[in-house]
Formats: structure tokens, sequence, C-alpha cells
């Protein structure tokens, strides 16, 4: 069997009497398109925070093509082969666009980044210009990022994630704050790239509509637990799901609604 790219083994937090993971496991091949469901408290940053490094576990083992994460810290998880955007996008606002992406590709290529050389380098200059257009945020490269639209600005977000080249990709809800004209473009677009890319994505989602169109396989959590595990028919027929994270105020699956009106 081949060795998967992330695999968590009896991944459990607490916070004082809380419990927010509980036994977690799961293993996600190269290549899957994950999305994490649950309602409001269910676990889902919990668990996203505990593979990226932000939040030690209180016990169990997380593994990235076979190498434990325990213990390492989030830069250094980055540099593996794991990225994250997170649910607001992490942009300066008061630099413009480019500048946003020439300090992203800086920091990607060392470590311990020197920005007392120049930053504005030619060949800086060209890569940044490839990827704001990979991502059609180019018209927006000499604004600042204070006066970009929210879709854009989790675009570029989410492109800055890619640069150093990940093989997984971890977003927290890429379309929250985006307008309901916004959100398909926006998927499209970011599935696109990650599929040029070859990048394992997971993500996690509210919107269930989203969630239907775009992945090959749900994790559905309630209450620190994965209730459900499968492809998203199997995982939105499930009763369990349908009481406990459809039902909770989250945008039915569109297969639902057209089900409902039927
Ligand atoms: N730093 C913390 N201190 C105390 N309790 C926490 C902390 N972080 C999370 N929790 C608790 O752990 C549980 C899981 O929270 P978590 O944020 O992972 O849920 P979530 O599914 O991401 O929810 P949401 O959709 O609202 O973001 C909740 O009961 C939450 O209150």
């Amino acid at each position: 069997m081949s060795t998967p790219i992330l695999e968590t083994k009896g991944l459990c937090r607490s916070f004082g009497a809380v419990i927010a993971a509980k036994d977690i496991n799961v293993r996600i091949e190269a290549g899957e398109v994950v999305g994490v469901i649950g309602s409001n408290g269910a676990g889902k940053t919990t668990f996203i925070n505990m593979v990226t490094g932000y939040l030690p576990p209180s016990s169990g083992d997380i593994r990235f093509e076979g190498h434990t994460l325990i213990g390492k810290a989030p830069r250094k998880i980055i540099r593996m082969g794991m990225a994250r955007s997170f649910q607001v996008a992490q942009l300066f606002p008061e630099l413009s666009v480019l500048e946003n992406m020439l300090i992203a590709l800086v920091a990607a290529e060392s470590p311990r980044p020197s920005f007392l050389n120049p930053v504005s380098t030619p060949a800086r200059l060209r890569q940044a210009d490839e990827i704001l257009t990979e991502f059609g945020v180019e018209r927006f490269r000499d604004s600042l990022v204070s006066a970009v639209p929210q879709g854009a600005r989790k675009l570029i977000d989410i492109a800055m994630a890619l640069i150093g080249t990940p093989r997984m990709l971890l977003l927290d809800e890429p379309t929250s704050g985006v307008s309901v004209e916004e959100k398909f473009p926006l998927m499209d677009t970011v599935m696109r790239a990650v599929r040029h890319h070859g990048v394992t994505v997971l993500f996690v989602e509210h919107d269930m509509e989203i969630v239907e169109r775009y992945v090959s396989r749900v994790l559905a959590f309630y209450s620190g637990e994965i209730i459900s595990d499968g492809i998203p028919a199997q995982v939105f027929a499930d009763n369990r799901v349908r009481e406990l994270v459809i039902g909770h105020g989250h945008g039915a699956p569109a297969s639902e609604k057209s089900r409902s009106k039927a």
C-alpha cells in the first residue's frame, strides 16, 4: 500500500472539559480533493490547526508523506510541503498586491529572508506577474490590498500559499465573505490552479453547494468526531449528517434543494 499524503492516528485535543477532537483517524491519498463540513464548534478548525502545527494535539500522530508532524512548527510544516490559507486572507493591506506577492516570493526562497537585498528583481517580478495572471487577478497588481474586492483578496492569498510548490493545500472556508456571484468563479480558478500544480486539497466549507461541486470526498465532523467519510452523495445521504450538519443552518447541497422541490 502506498504512503498516504496525510494520515492521522488517534488524534485527540481537549480544551479543559471540551473535547474538540476525539480519536480522529483519516488517511488522505495524493490527488484527493477533500471537503470538511460540520456545524459551528464541530472541531473543523481544531483539526486544521493541528495538522498545520498551530495547535499541538493532546495525543495521537499526524504524518505527512510518512513523516510525523508532531512537535513541528508551522513554518517547518510549510517547508515540508503543506501550505495553508486562512478564513481571513493574511495579506498586508497597506501594501500593493505586487508588493505582497514579492514578499511571499522572498519568504519562500529562504527560511531566514533578508529584506536588505532588493526584493523587486526581474525574476521575481516575472514570477509575480505569472502567478497573478494564472489566478486572473493581474488587474489588481498595483492596487493596495485594502482596495481589492474580497473574492480577489482570497484568490491572492491562495495564490501566495501555492508559492513554494506545496504538495498539499489546506483552505479554511475559501468562499466565506465572497458574494454568490463570485464564489463559483473563485473556486473554478482555485481548482484549475491546484490541478495544474498537482496539489492535494483539503478545505473547510460551510457552503454545501461548493462542497458538492468541487470535492471528491467529504469528512463530516460533529462534536470533535468524524461521523461520516465518503463521496459527497454518500455523506449527504447519511441521516446523522442530515440531522446534525446540513440541518444546522448550512446551505443544503443543490441535489437536496432539487429533491425537496420535487
Ligand atoms: N483555543 C480554544 N480554547 C478553548 N476552547 C476552544 C479553543 N479552540 C476551540 N475551542 C472549542 O473547541 C470546539 C471546537 O472548535 P472549532 O473552532 O475547532 O470548531 P469549528 O468546527 O471550526 O467551528 P466554526 O465552524 O464555528 O469555526 C468548540 O467547542 C470550541 O469552543
